[in-house]
């Protein structure tokens, strides 16, 4: 079984910058908005958030997996961010609505892990 998209909100996504201290937009170019799932696979039992740009290229702006254990921080009710093995992603959302509908699905990503 393949897998399942539990939630899409509109987001840019940010990636910390340790050298320069700085966020700095995901993929290539300007910071541009993305839509963000997180996908479910039932079969695997695990979550991942996947960003892709709204563009026409639609390039792949993130791929990450949602560990147990992940600490997911709501900073601001339009910006949420946490940490992953290599770096700290940040999501800028584009509503106060979508980011509470992102940080509903991954409250219950953690707690299903
Ligand atoms: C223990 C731990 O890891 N703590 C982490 C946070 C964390 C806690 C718990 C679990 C996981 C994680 Cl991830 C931490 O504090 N981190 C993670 C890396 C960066 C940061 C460290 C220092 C700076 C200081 C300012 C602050 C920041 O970036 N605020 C935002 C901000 O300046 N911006 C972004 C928007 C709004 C603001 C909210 C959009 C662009 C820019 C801007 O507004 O222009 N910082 C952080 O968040």
């Amino acid at each position: 079984m393949g897998e399942s998209s539990i939630c899409q909100v509109r987001a840019t996504v940010m990636l910390y910058d340790e050298s320069t201290k700085r966020w700095v937009p995901a993929g290539s170019d300007s910071p541009a908005l993305s839509r963000v799932h997180i996908y479910h696979s039932s079969s695997a039992h695990t979550f991942r958030v996947v960003g892709r740009k709204l563009q026409a290229d639609q390039q792949v702006v993130i791929n990450c997996p949602i560990l147990k254990g992940m600490k997911y921080n709501q900073a601001t009710a339009n910006f949420h961010q946490w940490r992953d093995p290599k770096q700290v992603w940040g999501l800028n959302f584009s509503s106060k609505e979508d980011g509470a509908a992102f940080a509903k699905a991954m409250l219950y990503a953690l707690d299903a892990l």
